[in-house]
């Protein structure tokens, strides 16, 4: 937090663009638009919403039958996780992106204060991969032996007509950011999720009772480039 404040306050004073679009989202404009709607007055009450590609991906393409471990590889293959996958399955990457936002809304929140149920088996957490080997094929190749643990998952979610969802909160009132793999039924607006995509849905005093939605692919190579582009060409503009 003090690291942020002090990068924040440095641009302030000297009047430079600080731009990190594609830190949410990939390139989906959800920062931008809620520093926009801040900057215009407007009150957030909550942000909520699918902010990981990768557990996008596994949660809309897992069906029974399908090993879970094989999700997770199509997700590292297709360029949607960190390079080290249990950033995403652990939900850091998620807390991270909640922090992001709630610093946005002004909440003064460290990555330790949003609490998060790791979905990493325990004796992978601290695991390393061998010499040589690539560490996100390896750990894949490690997921393979609790494929069958990751199934009752999904199973108790389908017994009860519902989908899993990882969603990231944050409530401004009570000042609180959380991370949850929950269970949504299937005609909730998380259930319509596709492929990779990321869905925010931000509530505030304007955007009241339906809520401001950004819906659509939220990792990959091609729009994280695009969000990262974006803002070249924003602060290029800035600067003629
Ligand atoms: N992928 C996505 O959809 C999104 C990614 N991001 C962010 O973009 C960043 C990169 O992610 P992504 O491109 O997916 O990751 P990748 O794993 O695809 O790429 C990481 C690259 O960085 C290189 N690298 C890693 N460590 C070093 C090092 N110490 N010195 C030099 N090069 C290094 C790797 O080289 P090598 O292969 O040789 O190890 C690899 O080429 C991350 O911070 C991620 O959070 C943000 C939004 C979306
Ligand atoms: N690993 C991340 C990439 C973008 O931030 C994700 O899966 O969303």
């Amino acid at each position: 937090m003090p690291r942020y404040e002090k990068i924040m306050e440095a641009s302030r004073q000297k009047g430079t663009r600080f731009l990190y679009e594609a830190t949410v989202g990939a390139g989906l404009p959800v920062v931008g638009p809620l520093q926009a709607l801040l900057r215009a007055g407007d009150e957030v009450d909550t942000v909520e919403g699918i902010f990981s590609g990768t557990l996008s991906y596994i949660f809309n393409t897992w069906k029974p039958g399908v090993k879970f471990s094989e999700v997770v590889k199509e997700a590292k293959d297709k360029g949607f996780t960190e390079p080290d996958p249990r950033d995403d399955l652990g939900g850091t990457d998620v807390q991270r992106k909640v922090t992001i936002l709630a610093r946005e809304i002004g909440l003064k929140i460290e990555l330790d204060d949003v609490p998060v149920k790791s979905l990493v088996p325990e004796k992978l957490q601290n695991w390393e991969a061998p010499d040589g080997k690539k560490l996100g094929d390896a750990f894949v190749e490690e997921l393979e032996a609790y494929d069958d643990e990751m199934d009752a998952l999904l199973e108790e979610a389908e017994k009860a007509n519902e989908v899993l969802r990882f969603v990231g909160s944050v409530d401004v009132k009570s000042g609180k950011a959380s991370v949850k793999l929950g269970r949504y039924p299937k005609d909730h607006p998380f259930a319509s999720t596709q492929f990779a995509d990321n869905i925010c849905a931000i509530s505030s005093k304007w955007y009241t009772p339906r809520p401001l939605v950004v819906q659509g692919p939220g990792a990959g190579a091609a729009v994280t480039a695009a969000g990262v582009f974006s803002n070249i060409m924003e602060v290029m503009n800035g600067m003629r």
